[in-house]
């Protein structure tokens, strides 16, 4: 497995331009099923997940190409709606495969998907919502059959604003007969860009952004060209690390609207965060203050994928923080680790109690997954001497070569590569 070496303790600075989201690229590839023809999807980001999904659409019988940025698949020759286990087990979003193409072909034949060690992660609601929607679902062990020659309108209420499973639904009602409202749907924006996506090829659907969504069904869809929403996720973790490094950093590309609860806390930690247009500023001169209270829930309130970065920035902070995380049950996976490099934080289940240290040392550390990784080297940026991150294929599969993002930035950061005999790779 490739490590990342990085000598730590220099400020950010300087400019980059964010990529696309992965999760708003990874549902609308598997969108594009429903329609048949080419799809050209832009500010495609070249990441891990993206590229097991592009595997599983060959080898349903797409042709996929990543050029560049943009992604070019023709479904022309779309032929199976059975997902191998192996592929489905790669990543959580193989989920996504399930709602369009039962739409598309009547039946589906997949697996449960595998995904982040970030907690249980059930399929209950996106099940439940296709079998509203009138499909007959068949599970042994981990195989999963649903049928539905037509699937029909319906009203779903989530028990959850699942982002998911919000999505599922919305792809799988685009061809059903009749109107279907989710309530309590799921708000994030990748929900929104999902909606954008498939109202252009065609679909009729109002309300994503809110949590009533809803989706008349029409028989048919066309080919289109998209471009991906900038990812708020990556623009965040450069936002923290910017402040935990006390750099200047001006990020281009970005969509401040979608990062107002980020903003927010950063503001409130007395970072500067100067927001023009798409561009955000970053400015982090002097010790971060300490919050008393940051709780993760579903958007527009904080985000869980951002709770592990802005922890590095408490745990450097001047007093002591609260951090509740309430979507994933294992979110806390890289507490451990900040604690050999010096952290003082303590766990008491779902809350993690931040005393901020002065700073942190380098060590080695290990990524037990893409959002826990990526805050360990905004610790290693940060922190005084060397820290190696290993397990680095978990923060491949939501970074586009991180190293070489943050040295853009004047970071020290270099890759080595188990499949090169621990060769370097020039960043
Ligand atoms: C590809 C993608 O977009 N991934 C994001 C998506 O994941 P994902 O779509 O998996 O997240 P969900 O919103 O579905 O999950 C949130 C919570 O609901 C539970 N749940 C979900 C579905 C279900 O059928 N049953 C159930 O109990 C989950 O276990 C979890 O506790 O939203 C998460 C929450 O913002 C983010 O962290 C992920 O980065
Ligand atoms: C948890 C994440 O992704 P996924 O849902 O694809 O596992 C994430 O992007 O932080």
């Amino acid at each position: 497995m490739d490590k990342l070496v990085i000598e730590g303790g220099k400020p950010l600075s300087g400019t980059i331009v964010i990529q696309g989201a992965k999760n708003a690229a990874l549902p609308i590839l598997a969108a594009s099923l429903l329609v048949d023809g080419t799809v050209i999807i832009d500010q495609v980001p070249k990441l891990l997940d993206i590229d097991v999904m592009l595997s599983i659409l060959r080898d349903l019988g797409c042709r996929a190409e990543h050029i560049g940025q943009s992604v070019v698949l023709d479904t022309a020759s779309l032929h199976s709606s059975h997902v191998p286990e192996t592929l489905m087990r790669q990543m959580r979003s193989s989920i996504f495969l399930m709602g369009p193409l039962l739409a598309r072909f009547g039946r589906v034949e997949i697996y449960q998907p595998g995904g982040c060690a970030i907690g249980e992660r059930k399929i209950d609601l996106h099940l439940r919502g296709l079998e509203a929607l009138g499909a007959e679902i068949k599970e042994t062990g981990s195989r999963i059959i649903c049928t539905a020659e037509r699937l029909k309108g319906a009203d779903i209420v989530l028990d959850f604003p699942s982002v998911g499973a919000t999505e599922n639904i919305m792809m799988a009602a685009v061809l059903a007969e009749g109107i279907t409202t989710i309530t309590n749907a799921a708000r994030e924006p990748e929900i929104q860009d999902l909606q954008h996506f498939l109202n252009q090829i065609g679909a009729k659907i109002l309300g994503a952004g809110t949590d009533t969504i809803t989706i008349e069904g029409v028989r048919s869809v066309v080919p289109c060209r998209y471009r991906i929403i900038p990812d708020r996720i990556v623009t965040g973790t450069v936002m923290v690390a910017a402040a935990a490094t006390r750099g200047q950093v001006t990020l281009q590309n970005t969509n401040p609207a979608h990062l107002t609860s980020l903003i927010h806390v950063l503001r409130r930690a007395g970072v500067q965060v100067i927001v023009d247009g798409d561009i955000i500023k970053v400015g982090g001169a002097s010790r971060p203050k300490a919050i008393d209270r940051i709780v993760t829930n579903p958007y527009p309130a904080f985000p869980t994928d951002l709770q592990s970065q802005v922890m590095v920035l408490l745990a450097l902070a001047d007093g002591t923080s609260l951090m509740k995380e309430t979507i994933f049950e294992g979110r806390f996976k890289h507490v451990d680790e900040l604690v050999r490099m010096g952290a003082d934080i303590r766990i008491d289940q779902n809350c993690a109690f931040v005393r901020g240290v002065p700073r942190l040392y380098g060590a080695t550390v290990e990524a037990t997954d893409l959002r826990a990784g990526a805050a360990l080297v905004i610790a290693g940026l940060a922190a005084q001497g060397q820290t190696i991150v290993e397990q680095v294929h978990h923060i491949d599969r939501g970074y586009d070569e991180i190293e070489t993002l943050f040295n853009r930035l004047g970071a020290k950061i270099t890759r080595y590569s188990a499949a090169l005999n621990n060769r370097v790779i020039p960043g």
